[in-house]
């Protein structure tokens, strides 16, 4: 199973028009793949908070518009990232949309966990509230945004359902770089998944991003790294390593689950 993640570069000097044109190209260009990823917010930027209102779109508007053809296009499952999903009757959400090879939108996936403590996302937008996997022929896709890398519990539920891919795609900050690396090696190792780690390039709304798109196999092996400028990662996944892992060193049949609150005991 071929997977590429697209690791654009977010900059202000290029308008979202461009950009949406751009990254269906670079979409277009990876006919031959399995699966193709792109970040979070890679149109307007996970950080341009006074843009979110106004460039929100609806789930068929630009964006879904220009991923679904590049999808057919190219005849490939793309994971088109995350957008600023604007829902008539309910708040702005980070929504990531998927799509099959024929072009329909597959699934989406609201952002469960949002990012900014006080402000920006976490005052701007509603959170997701539902886990969503996405059956693959080869594999199946557990789904999560950026911030949500941080939340173990949320993996398990994703590898519970079934997941056997995780795919993330971040607009994350250089200055944290290291957590994205180290988060990213520790969800693929503790659920025995391949993990799609898939970041921003470029700087926007003054926030430098971390690149450094990551694929990590079930063992924890880093199977490729970007850098941090743009770059497109194209790797080959074997799904069968993961049930292999899963056989072989059997960790996640060990789980406790439902132990009691700690008591009184001394
Ligand atoms: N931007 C995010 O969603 C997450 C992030 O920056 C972090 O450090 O976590």
């Amino acid at each position: 199973m071929r997977a590429s993640l697209i690791q654009i570069g977010v900059n202000p000097d290029e308008s979202i028009e461009a950009r949406r044109l751009r990254a269906a190209s670079l979409v277009r260009e990876q006919r031959g793949a399995d699966l193709v990823v792109l970040p979070e917010l890679w149109p307007v930027g996970a950080f341009a908070y006074e843009s979110f209102a106004t460039e929100a779109e609806s789930l068929d508007g630009p964006t879904y518009e220009a991923m679904s053809k590049a999808a057919a296009d190219a005849g490939v499952w793309l994971h088109a990232g995350s957008i600023v999903e604007r829902d008539p009757d309910g708040p702005l959400y980070n929504t990531s949309l998927v799509f099959s090879p024929d072009g329909e939108l597959a699934r989406t996936y609201r952002k469960i966990h949002r990012f900014g403590f006080d402000q920006g996302e976490a005052v701007m937008m509603g959170a997701g509230e539902e886990l969503v996997t996405v059956r693959l022929p080869e594999a199946t896709l557990g789904l999560a945004t950026c911030y949500d890398l941080r939340f173990p519990e949320l993996f398990r539920g994703l590898v519970d359902a079934g997941a056997t891919v995780l795919v993330i795609p971040a607009g994350w900050p250089a200055r944290r770089r290291e957590h994205w690396t180290l988060l990213a090696r520790a969800r693929a190792v503790e659920n025995q998944s391949y993990v799609l780690a898939c970041g921003t390039a470029g700087t926007h709304a003054g926030v430098e991003q971390a690149g450094h798109s990551i694929v990590v196999d079930p063992w924890g092996e880093v199977l490729a790294v970007a850098g941090p400028a743009e770059e497109t990662l194209t790797v080959d996944l074997d799904p069968a390593k993961v049930t292999e892992t899963r056989e072989q060193f059997p960790a996640l049949k060990d789980r406790r689950l439902g132990l009691p609150a700690p008591g009184n005991r001394r």
